[in-house]
């Protein structure tokens, strides 16, 4: 197995159920046209994205219960080093529900088990010796029941003091939380980086000027994804927006993650913020034009990369 430069941590992994309708009826009988089961979780689909890519990564977290068990037969069947610690509680099965006439998915995702404190203690044990040799932290997606907001926060700052970068993906307090710790790289997309900042961003000077803020505490890459409007990836001295190439969408539950994981794949390549942008992109849009929880490979992305447009935003160093 290829030594890890990278560690993935989702607090809140799921089984990704997606259940495919000609057309979502609510509050009438509706019969699926295809269902399917994925790993899911921010972490663990950076994990599996990075792995395929030939990035060596573990993947770390909680798991219990049945689908526990099966979520990593799912890791182990795709040959991805997970050490994840056990919980007393079951993982969650989050639901995709993807209306085909519309090219919508509606994602229904659930709490997750309680987590106790006893299996905090344990898990920051583990993931404390998980970070010896890694490059990267990945911190990803909701926080169970029973954990604080801080995890993050306190996550990032242990990995600090191991000369690890850590990029957060997170929404509402826990990106919040997380961004005290002045995470290397946040990749928000827009309505996280609205609720973060209270206020709409209309346009994409406002955007920029919103990631600056975040660069103005410290972090050194905002990448602001914005569905099939594009992206804009903002660093101290540069900014970029991005319009993706056209696809047919079957289910963009994964896109944020491919991003996330291609981000850190172009950092450990030494790639600059214009191919950063351009590859995350890239990733993004091609996992939205996969069913399910299906992500990209690196062959599909090097083959469309050119296909996605890149605009330089003039901006003043920071
Ligand atoms: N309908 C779409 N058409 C083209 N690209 C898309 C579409 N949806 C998502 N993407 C690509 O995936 C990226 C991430 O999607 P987004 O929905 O913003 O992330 P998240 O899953 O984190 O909310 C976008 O920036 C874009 O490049
Ligand atoms: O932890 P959260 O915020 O509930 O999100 C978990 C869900 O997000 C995913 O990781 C997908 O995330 P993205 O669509 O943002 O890439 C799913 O696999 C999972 O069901």
């Amino acid at each position: 197995m290829t030594k890890s430069e990278v560690l993935t941590v989702t607090l809140n992994p799921s089984i990704d159920k997606t259940i495919v309708l000609p057309e979502l009826r609510v509050g009438s009988l509706n019969r699926t046209s295809e269902v399917r089961l994925d790993p899911g979780g921010k972490g663990i689909n950076v994990a599996r994205l990075l792995h395929e890519f030939g990035v060596g990564v573990t993947a770390a977290g909680w798991s219990g219960g049945a689908e526990g068990e099966a979520l990593m037969g799912y890791l182990k069947r795709d040959g991805i080093a997970a050490s994840f610690t056990p919980v007393q509680g079951r993982t969650r099965t989050n639901l995709k529900i993807v209306d085909s006439s519309k090219e919508l998915t509606t994602e229904i995702n659930e709490a997750g088990a309680v987590v106790t404190e006893a299996e905090l203690a344990a898990f920051i044990r583990d993931f404390t010796l998980l970070l010896e040799d890694v490059s990267y932290l990945i911190l990803g997606g909701s926080i169970p029941p029973g954990v604080p907001d801080t995890i993050y926060a306190r996550l990032a700052g242990i990995a600090r003091e191991h000369g690890v970068k850590t990029v957060l993906d997170a929404d509402g307090e826990a990106l919040r939380e997380g961004l005290q710790a002045v995470p290397f790289a946040v990749k928000p997309n827009i309505h996280e980086l609205e609720r973060l900042l209270g206020r709409t961003l209309a346009s994409d000077e406002e955007i920029v000027e919103a990631a600056r803020e975040l660069l103005g505490q410290g972090v050194s890459i905002v990448i602001v994804s914005m569905g099939e409007a594009g992206s804009i990836a903002v660093s101290g001295e540069e900014a970029y927006r991005v319009n993706p190439f056209e696809i047919t969408v079957k289910s963009t539950v994964g896109a944020g993650d491919s991003m996330v994981a291609c981000l850190v794949h172009c950092l450990l390549q030494g790639k600059g913020l214009r191919d950063i942008a351009a590859w995350t992109a890239a990733a993004g849009t091609l996992t939205a034009s996969k069913e399910g929880t299906q992500l990209c490979t690196l062959a599909e992305v090097q083959e469309h990369v050119h296909r996605v447009e890149v605009h330089s935003i003039g901006v003043h160093p920071l």
